[in-house]
């Protein structure tokens, strides 16, 4: 299964490659068009007619390819076409001869007169399928065409669209006019953008598995350096590649424990924080990294709120600042860190401290305050960019914009973009939470992490996440384990630990990830 992301022109050159290799045009919507009416089979809720909506392009084409499919299996089928059959491209043609000779019905929406009928036609449907516009989507829907849309989303019937839902631009995730409601995208050769931009999500219903349709998958990565992304701007890392955090990413980053493991087999991680009326924050980081799997976790924190912090951590070892035993020149016990968490409810007169944490050798994750004074201090901003160790900075959009000195809405407007113009100012991992987080390396690779849930819009989940990501990064310093791979699996357990029911407390949420983690370790035993 492809996991790739790609925009509407890579996509575009990505078929257009694997014509020229040889798999004509006519082939690839055959081949879209069988997994369409696979899909279709799947969820279907009855046996009963399928309506397939047809448009200008060649989603269109799919979606006669996709009926001849589904009469073979002796489905009803009704193509309801929204332009003259005259005007489609020669591959659609060829396909629309072939549905109908398989014995699908065509009905002609064209004209205002035969439009009227469009209703009529929806409700004897058990499922409709939305053909209308795939990545070829130019300017917004107008006339007839936007209400169609709205006939299909009045229509209550379930909706799979081809691989984008009409009307959604497959780039930014806006509507343009109106968009179909779909309760079922069938991603045609690869993953678009819109899905998870923008207002995306709330029109592509149930993402399916990318259809293989041909395009090699050595294509499409060449297809991002071939054409750039529409995120691309002077100011940002030039993208290098997009893929979303799938499960087999998720499983690769805790194989099974074995037998004689000890606790210095899992990583060291330092967690720095806490401040008077924040004495939870470092807390819960190192839940976090406990529950990831770290096997030694030690805070250090402001000596005014020692006590409270020791004095709930059971499991983890508790430094106050000014101890100095733990950062002593020469034997300090911080050399034992595998790497460093610096930021959880750790207020923002750290300046001096936070600077010599930019110069120990150890991969550093900076969250929190710890961004807040780096967005406010020019001098730890060329600290962060000029160091050689791993760096990775975990903003929320509110800390993104103090980072890159613009709004939230400049963010949020296009977080791509804001995410790529982070690891260029920086020079280091970014991860920039929120509704889809993304992950972006220095060398302009991207992942977005599809799981989560409004739950995880909880005080403290950001300090488990810091924490979790502090316990990647420990492993990668130890085993040089790949910092992509560790990262977006990180990002992706506490996505899903955040998808499940019976929490509520952001310390509970590491108990879930906890779970889960422990459930991907035995299944490798199996
Ligand atoms: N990914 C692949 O390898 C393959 C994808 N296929 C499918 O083809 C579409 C993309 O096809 P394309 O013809 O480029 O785009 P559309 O079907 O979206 O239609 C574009 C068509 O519509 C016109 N147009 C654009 N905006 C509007 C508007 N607002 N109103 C009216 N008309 C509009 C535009 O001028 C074009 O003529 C992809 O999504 C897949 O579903 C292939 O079948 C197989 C290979
Ligand atoms: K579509």
């Amino acid at each position: 299964m492809s996991v790739r992301i790609l925009s509407a022109d890579q996509m575009r050159w990505a078929d257009m490659t694997t014509t020229e290799a040889g798999i004509s045009g006519f082939e690839l919507m055959d081949r879209a068009g069988r997994a369409v009416a696979d899909a279709v089979l799947d969820y279907m809720p009855d046996f009963g007619r399928v309506v397939i909506v047809i448009g200008p392009g060649n989603n269109g084409g799919d979606g006669f390819a996709a009926a001849r499919y589904l009469r073979s299996r002796r489905i009803p089928v009704t193509l309801v076409m929204l332009v003259p059959l005259d005007t489609l491209g020669g591959d659609t043609l060829m396909h629309a001869e072939l549905a109908r000779e398989a014995g699908a019905k065509l009905r002609d929406a064209s004209s205002d007169r035969c439009f009227a009928e469009l209703n009529r036609w929806l409700l004897r449907a058990v499922m409709v399928v939305d053909a209308m516009f795939g990545t070829g989507l130019t300017r917004p829907l107008s006339g007839r065409l936007a209400k169609a849309v709205a006939q299909i989303n009045q229509a209550d019937r379930p909706v799979l669209s081809i691989d984008i839902a009409s009307g959604l631009n497959a780039d930014s995730g806006e509507v343009m006019g109106d968009a179909v409601k779909a309760d079922f995208t069938l991603p045609v050769a690869a993953y678009k953008w819109g899905y998870w931009m923008g207002v995306g999500p709330e029109f592509s219903g149930r993402l399916l598995p990318a259809s293989a349709i041909g395009v090699e998958d050595e294509t499409l990565c060449r297809a991002w350096a071939a054409v750039p992304d529409p995120s691309v701007s002077k100011g940002s890392t030039v993208l290098r590649s997009a893929c979303f955090i799938h499960s087999d990413m998720i499983g690769q980053a805790w194989p099974k424990r074995h037998r004689l493991s000890h606790k210095g087999n899992f990583g060291r991680v330092w967690i720095f924080g806490g401040s008077a009326g924040f004495t939870g924050a470092p807390r819960l980081a190192s839940l976090g990294a406990l529950a990831a799997g770290a096997g030694l976790v030690s805070v250090v924190c402001p000596d005014d709120v020692y006590p409270v912090v020791a004095s709930g951590s059971l499991e983890t070892m508790v430094h106050s600042q000014s101890s100095g035993a733990w950062m002593r020149e020469g034997d300090g016990l911080i050399d034992q860190a595998d790497a460093i968490v610096a930021g959880p409810g750790w207020g923002c007169a750290q300046t001096t401290l936070l600077a010599r944490l930019l110069d120990v050798d150890r991969p550093l994750l900076l969250d929190a305050d710890a961004l807040n004074m780096i967005a406010a201090d020019a001098a730890l901003q060329s600290r962060v960019s000029e160091r050689d160790s791993l760096t990775v900075l975990t903003p929320h959009p509110g800390e993104a914009a103090r980072l890159l000195s613009c709004t939230v809405d400049d963010i949020q407007s296009d977080r791509k973009k804001a995410v790529l113009k982070l690891c260029k100012r920086y020079a280091c991992w970014v991860v920039l939470k929120g509704n889809e987080t993304l992950i972006a390396s220095p060398q302009g690779d991207v992942m977005l992490n599809p799981s989560g849930s409004p739950q995880l819009a909880v005080a403290g989940s950001g300090d488990v996440l810091a924490g979790m990501l502090g316990r990647q990064l420990a492993v990668c310093y130890r085993n040089d384990t790949d910092v992509g791979m560790m990262l977006g699996a990180g990002v992706g357990l506490h996505g899903e630990a955040g998808e499940q029911n019976g929490w509520y407390l952001a310390g509970e949420l590491a108990g879930m990830v906890a779970g889960l983690r422990q459930g991907i370790e035995r299944k490798h035993g199996d």
